[in-house]
This record gives structure tokens, sequence and C-alpha cells, in this order.
């Protein structure tokens, strides 16, 4: 995958053809993830399956020797109660072979939960260390998904692969028996099942890339079944009478995806069923041929038609759980390479920035992945601490995109930004980050409580807490909720109360006030604010704010009083200065001053 200049790790075509490296790095993935999660569970699921394949082995060894007492207690050679008494080893044997295999599986649906947990925090892990720019490749979006197909696998990995340790060692054991009555037989019975293990591992990999090649379809089924059923849409589908249109682009599309999978299914099932009528017939034609040519004794011949019995139910039981383990392999391998993948993760280390006193841009350019034109190219500008720098231009000029430079979100496609002197590309963009705060045109509206809605961390501080809400002018509002800041913001997870747009809007400005950064981004900060709250603001910035603001807004009118004004048009700088300056330039700032835009 290819983000911003970034090779995916793997240099693999998407969705990968895993090979047998893939699916064994999945299997060392997943152990690994079954052990942390619990150590003594993942040895009593292992160890349950293994004693339980030990015993079985045993039984069938014990079976074929008391097959024998039974037939000769049947035909009056033995006493009854003396082949009974006989028998008791065996059915010891089956007793503890079953509560073995039960503890084994209470453990492992105890041990899978946690797995489970586990594997998804390593998609959380992976989508958390993803540079904000790889977010515009519907490619990641594809990998999270596959990586979350893996997950939901992981938990029944390890019960997988000591099932098939145990199937393996049954296999043996039944081997051993049908040994001593026919070594030709022994071999013959795993090689008659040899077409059905072949059309498994075709038909594992065909599922596996038919599956994956549907997984953008099925992001798309699961947005148009989101927007029908999430409140944020709610609205205006109700509005514009579109949850008819919209169900009615989300149900061919889900039908194809069903009739997909339903094809899918299909072809596996005839495949397999042609597969199981020629392994069946090749087993019986072995079996009537074995017992033909031995001509053992009645109770020899019983015992080895269990063993055999056992023989063949163990092998096809191996093939279906080797099976599947293979094909939740492939998804957990997706997980395990999304797990290793660092190709489109943020730069770990750097130095720590120093408190802000300038911020330079030099010919910074940038451009979209995939994108035809430069969003912006050739940008000068300069942010000194203290002052208030204001972004102004027409829709779609970039002043959001430069933003996004400004606060290492993204980083610029050609050219430098220096903080004080240090190159920003140097610097640790977390810690860089961290010296930042921005109110963004489309905050989010987060399903929790007021102050939770402010810190967006752990327990707030509540002297900044305080300023924080006089900042964004909430202490009004505050009064008036059941909980004040404990109060739960948002209906749809209980929430008793839910703010107007400005609210929010006040919120988010708070959110960023909160943080005391060096520098403050406000993206249209008073687009959904009445004039009190307005004028509110752009005295809070005068009075309580020391840092750097970064003002980005239409409503032209606002920014006069700003330190400088740069004017954005189509991606570049079109002229820059002070609000007396650009009206004496007479150019685009005046144009957009006379014609008061935004206001
Ligand atoms: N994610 C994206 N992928 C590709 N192009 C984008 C993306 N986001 C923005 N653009 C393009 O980059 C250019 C600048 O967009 P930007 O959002 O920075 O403009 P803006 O000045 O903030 O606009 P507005 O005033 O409407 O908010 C536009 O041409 C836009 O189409």
């Amino acid at each position: 995958m290819t983000v911003n200049g970034a090779t995916d790790a793997t240099g693999e075509q998407d969705p990968p053809a895993h090979g047998l490296r893939d699916l064994l790095r999945a299997v060392a993935f997943a152990t690994r993830l079954n052990w942390r999660s619990g150590r003594l569970l993942t040895i009593v699921t292992v160890g349950a399956q293994l004693l339980a394949a030990v015993l079985l082995a045993a039984g069938v060894l014990a079976a074929a020797q008391w097959f024998e007492i039974l037939l000769a207690a049947l035909q009056g050679r033995v006493p009854v109660g003396e082949a009974v008494r006989t028998g008791l080893p065996f059915l010891t044997i089956l007793a503890v072979r079953a509560i073995a295999a039960q503890g084994g599986q209470l453990a492992a649906a105890r041990l899978g939960g946690r797995v489970g947990v586990a594997a998804q925090a390593q998609v959380l892990a992976a989508a958390a260390r993803t540079r904000l720019i790889a977010f515009q490749d519907p490619r990641l979006f594809d990998r999270l998904h596959r990586a979350n197909l893996g997950a939901a696998q992981a938990d029944t990995l390890a019960q997988q692969a000591a099932g098939i340790i145990s199937a393996a060692m049954s296999i043996a054991a039944a081997a051993g028996a049908v040994v001593t009555l026919s070594p030709l037989m022994a071999l013959l019975i795993p090689a008659s099942l040899a077409p059905q293990i072949i059309t498994e591992v075709i038909n594992i990999r065909y599922r596996y890339r038919a599956t994956a090649a549907l997984v953008p379809d099925q992001r798309r089924a699961d947005y148009l079944h989101g927007l029908q059923v999430m409140p944020a849409s709610a609205k205006e589908l109700r509005a514009y009478q579109a949850t008819g249109w919209l169900a009615d682009r989300w149900r061919p599309l889900a039908t194809h995806l069903a009739d997909a999978q339903w094809r899918i299914g299909l072809r596996v099932q005839l495949r397999d069923m042609a597969a199981r009528a020629v392994s069946t017939v090749l087993f019986f034609a072995v079996v009537a041929a074995g017992i033909a040519f031995m001509g053992p004794t009645a109770g020899a011949a019983t015992a080895a038609i269990y063993a055999l019995l056992h023989l063949r139910g163990q092998t096809a039981a191996l093939i279906t759980m080797s099976s599947t383990l293979q094909a939740s392999g492939m998804f957990l391998a997706d997980l395990a390479a999304l797990a290793a993948d660092r190709s489109t993760a943020e730069p770990q280390g750097g130095a720590a920035p120093e408190p802000l006193r300038t911020l330079r841009l030099r010919a910074a350019g940038f451009r979209y992945p995939g994108a035809g034109a430069d969003a912006l190219t050739g940008i000068d500008l300069d942010l000194h601490a203290g002052q208030v720098v204001a972004l102004v231009g027409e829709n779609g000029s970039g002043k959001t995109t430069l933003a996004m430079l400004v606060a290492a979100l993204y980083r610029p496609t050609c050219g430098t930004i220096t903080w004080n002197d240090a190159d920003t590309a140097t610097l640790d963009p977390h810690q860089v980050r961290a010296r930042i705060a921005w109110a963004f045109q489309d905050f989010t509206r987060y399903a929790f409580t007021l102050s939770d809605n402010i810190t967006l961390g752990p327990d707030g501080d509540p002297a900044r807490l305080r300023q924080a809400t006089a900042a964004g002018r909430l202490q009004t509002m505050l009064q008036t909720l059941p909980h004040g800041l404990a109060t739960l913001l948002n209906r749809q997870y209980g929430g008793q109360v839910d703010l107007s747009g400005g609210q929010w809007q006040r919120l988010a400005i708070a959110r960023a006030f909160y943080r005391r950064p060096d520098l403050l981004i406000l993206d249209e900060p008073t687009a959904a604010l009445d004039p009190a709250a307005e004028q509110h603001l752009f005295r809070t910035l005068a009075r309580h704010h020391s840092g750097t603001v970064l003002l980005i807004t239409h409503r032209i009118h606002s920014v006069t009083f700003a330190d400088h004004i740069y004017v954005l048009h189509q991606g570049r700088i079109a002229e820059h200065g002070t609000h007396e300056q650009l009206i004496a330039a007479n150019g685009h700032y005046t144009r957009m001053y006379d014609t008061g835009a935004g206001d």
C-alpha cells in the first residue's frame, strides 16, 4: 500500500496471497496472543486436549483387547463377569477422556474471550499509530476490516491448534492398532483421504481470496446500513425523505454480497462433496480388501473396524480442523501483518520541542494522496509567539490543509516547517502536538460527560476546567445541567441532555483552551456562535491567551484585529499583511472585505 510515499512493508498485492510462511507467522502471532492473555488457561486448554488424545489412543488399544474377550464371553469361552471386569479400564479411560475434553472446552471458552479482546486491541493499536494521512487511502480500511475478521477468529486458534495435535495423536494411535493387523492398510487408509486433503487446500485459498475481494463492497454496505440507523444522519434523511432511497441503494448491494457468499459456499461444497465421495469409495475398498486378504479372527476384525473407523474419523477431523485453522489463519495473517507493519506509522522519537517562539513555513507544498494537483504550493508563512495570525480565503483555497501542516497532523510534501530553529521533521510529532490545540470546524460531539468532552483524557484539573468553561462561555449553561460537569451528553447512550449547535461549538473551544497550548488553532470558531458569544471569544483571546493563535475564518470582519493576515487563493498565498496594509493594497482581501464575506 502506498500512502503519501510510504510503501506497504509486505509489498504485496491487496488482498495479499498469503503463503505458508505468513500462515506460520500468523499461528506464532496468535500463540503469543493466547499466552499473554492467560498462561494457565492456555496450558489447561492445550493440556486437556492432549490428555484427551492420549486417552483416546489408550482407549483404542484397550478396546482391541476387550473386544476379543467380549466376543469370547458371547461365545461362552470366558465368564461374563470376567469380561465385564476386563472392560473396566476401557470404560474408565472413556469417562476420564470425556471429563478432560469438557474441561478443555471450558478453559478454551474462557481464554477465547480474553484473546478476542487482546486481538481487537491489536487492531486499535495499529489504527492509533497510523499517520493521519494514511486515513485518506481506502485500502487502509480494507486492511483494518480484514484484520478485524482475523481478530474475530484469534480466540479459537489455541483450541484449533490443540485439536489438531490431539487428532494427530489419535490417528497415530489408531494407525498403530491397524498396523498390528495390516501395515499396508495403515498406509492406504490415510492415502484414501488424499482427494479430500487436496480439495481442502484449494478451497481455503479460494474462499479467502473470494471473501477478501468482497471487503470493499462489504464496507460500503456497512456504511449505507449505518447511515440508516445512526442519529447523525437520521434528521437529514427524514427531512429529505431519503430513507427509502438509501434502503434501495443498500438492498441490492447487500443482496449481491449474500449471493456472492452463497456462490462461494456452493463452489466449496460441490468440490468438497465430490472429494468426499471419492475418498469414501476408496476407504471402503481398502477396508474390504484388507479384511478379505487378512482373514483375521472375528474379534480382531471387530477391533480392526473400530480402529479403522477411528482412523478415518480422526483423519477427516484433522483435515477439517487444519482447514479451519488455515482459513482463519489467512485473516489472522492479515492481523499479524497489520500488527507488525510500521510503514504507515507515525515516526517514533525525535527531539522535544521548546516553547514556541516562531513557526515558519518555507516553500511548503502539499498534495493529497492520489490527487492530480497540489492543494498548497510555495507557502511562506511566519507565526510569532503571542501573535494572532488569520488565514482567510474562499472555499477550497487551502486554509484547513495549511492548518493541518502547521498542527503537524500532515507533513508537507515539499518545503520545510521549522519550530523555533528546528525542522519539525526532526521533532517528536506527539510532543509538537502536545503544544498545539485545535478547535476544529467539524469537531466531534462525544457521548461522554461534559468534563470528559473538555479534557479528552483522565480526570481534569478543576482550576483548568473552570478557566476552559469560562473561555467557552459555558458557565450559564452549566448551571442548568442536572449534574454540572458530570452530565452525560448525547441521548443516544443514555444522556439526559443534548446541546445546541452553538453550545457544542463553545464546548469545542473550551476543549482547545483547556490544553493551554503554545499555539491555538481556531478553524471557523464562530460559525455557530451568536454575536455575544463571538465577541466574548475574541475578548478571551485578547485577555487570557498569551500564546499564539492561528485563526481561520470566512467572517472577514472578525479578523481586522489580527496581527497579521494571510489571504489564500487556489492553494497559494495571494497577499499578506495587517488589515490596513491589505486594504491599502486593494486586492483579494479588499474585495472580500467589501462584499462582507461570511458576515
Ligand atoms: N481529503 C482530501 N483529499 C483530496 N483533496 C482534498 C481533501 N481535502 C481537501 N482537499 C482539496 O484541497 C483543497 C483545499 O481544501 P481545504 O479544506 O484546505 O480548503 P479550505 O480553504 O479550508 O476550504 P473551506 O473554506 O471550504 O473550509 C480543495 O481543493 C479540496 O478539494
